[in-house]
């Protein structure tokens, strides 16, 4: 039977705007209240999953979130006329405005951890919406991505959906930016790696000082167990609680896999050799490559202002892998040297592809953040929603959607026009229909 990795993209909202929320990620902090173009950066993310389409991958397409959250808004005490909370918000709780603005939805590798069917004890495809408690504008997110991604895998025999971790720091959740699996072919039973950043329930382990840790050990350990992982087939790894305090505040930034390949760098983790002594001898004796960058030839720096490791590793239909990288990794010096050196290495890795994917970079979101991979049989693609898979029609529909519905400029001072909000409703019931989602948004649901 075929077996594919599927890069289900996040669809940029109509409201992406840049409010500097993240702390601990310097892209959002340094370009905070910059202008946003909503127009180029939904297109820019249409263009990436089309060529990748084009390149014979199967790509698919996650919907976006309704932003400004005026449900929660009124939750939190607003009250009157959808304009009046809008209003008001605004102008006397405007950092919570904000959050209730953010168009971060579209990083769906924050979405969801993802099981596929050979590793899990039932044999279907596990999904968890992850909670990101750490930061309450995405923690906004669990429960609509969770209507979002039953629309999309919406079959029992094939899909299993867990509710997300309690909304709680303890179990703080951040998805498959902290998850990664090594399998010798998609199909197969693999490896998967979790990358933790503290230990919640003791506070004598390492941790970061300077910025936070979002995922923690103890929300690994229950999506393993939600999704019926053994425990041969799954690693805990803790992320350098340095790297994190020089603004690394997801594993992505940092490390990437794909099949037999781990791509990371020689800061990445706390302890390293025993980590990877441990995927080799869980990996068993299949060929497995580990290709680590030292601090010499890329600094933690570079990596972070580049998203050197935020790229997407993938294999083409000739089994070959191919590098999707940002420009921003082309323009540095170093880091470009590197990535023409990589692919004369030996490695499976044999090109580079260059994305421009600016507007989402500057709050911090490269091209694998942009993404979330689920790994699917012939049957389960079979059985995926065919109207959230990327082909020639849809990428023209959907062109056309941004055409009709977004703006080219957002500033902050838009985000509490009451005509914005009725566009970006109005765009989001025509693009459940496109997809053919039905009602996912609260809106639509009053
Ligand atoms: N690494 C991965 N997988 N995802 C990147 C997420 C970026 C996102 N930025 C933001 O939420 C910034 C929003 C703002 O500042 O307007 C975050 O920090 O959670």
């Amino acid at each position: 039977m075929k077996q594919y990795e599927v890069n289900f993209d996040g669809l940029v909202g109509p409201t992406h705007n840049y409010a500097g929320l993240s702390f601990g990620n310097v892209a959002s902090l340094n370009n905070a209240n910059a202008v946003s173009n909503p127009k180029e950066a939904a297109k820019q993310g249409l263009l990436k999953m089309k060529a990748l389409a084009d390149m014979g991958m199967q790509q698919g397409i996650l919907a976006p979130q309704e932003r400004p959250d005026i449900a929660m808004l009124r939750r939190l005490g607003f009250t009157g006329s959808d304009a009046t909370v809008l209003e008001n918000a605004a102008k006397n709780a405007k950092q919570v405005f904000l959050a209730c603005c953010s168009a971060s939805s579209m990083w769906t590798a924050n979405a969801a951890t993802v099981s596929p069917s050979p590793d899990t004890a039932d044999g279907r495809v596990h999904f968890t919406p992850a909670n990101l408690t750490n930061k309450f504008h995405r923690s906004l997110e669990p429960r609509v991505t969770g209507n979002i991604l039953k629309a999309t895998f919406a079959n029992e025999k094939y899909f299993a959906h867990h509710t997300h971790l309690p909304d709680n720091d303890h179990f703080g959740d951040e998805g498959a930016a902290n998850h990664t699996r090594l399998c010798t072919d998609y199909g197969h039973a693999g490896l998967e790696l979790f990358v933790y950043g503290r230990h919640a329930f003791d506070a004598s382990k390492p941790a970061p000082t300077r910025y936070p840790a979002r995922q923690t050990l103890e929300a690994c350990q229950a999506i393993a167990r939600l999704h019926g992982l053994s425990d041969e087939s799954v690693v805990y790894m803790q992320q350098n609680p340095d790297v994190i305090d020089q603004g690394v505040f997801h594993n992505d930034v940092i490390s990437v896999g794909n099949q037999n390949v781990l791509f990371y760098h020689e800061q990445a983790f706390l302890n390293t050799q025993s980590s990877l002594d441990e995927i080799r001898q869980k990996f068993g004796e299949h060929p497995l490559h580990f290709i680590e960058v030292k601090t010499s030839a890329v600094s933690v720096e570079d990596a972070v202002k580049t998203y050197l490791f935020n790229t997407q590793i993938i294999t083409l239909p000739d089994n070959t892998m191919a590098i999707i990288a940002p420009t921003e990794c082309e323009e540095n010096p170093a880091v470009h040297q590197y990535l023409q050196e990589l692919v004369t290495l030996g490695t499976p890795i044999k090109e580079v592809k260059y994305f421009d994917v600016k507007q989402s970079m500057r709050n911090g979101g490269g091209p694998a953040c942009l993404r979330l991979r689920v790994a699917l049989t012939e049957h389960e693609l079979d059985a995926v929603n065919p109207y959230t898979l990327m082909n020639d029609d849809q990428f023209k529909r959907l062109n056309t959607w941004v055409d009709k519905h977004y703006r080219d400029a957002l500033t902050e001072n838009d985000l509490r026009d009451p005509q914005l909000l009725m566009e970006s409703r109005a765009a989001l019931d025509e693009l459940t229909q496109l997809m053919k989602l039905g009602s996912v948004y609260p809106f639509q649901q009053d």
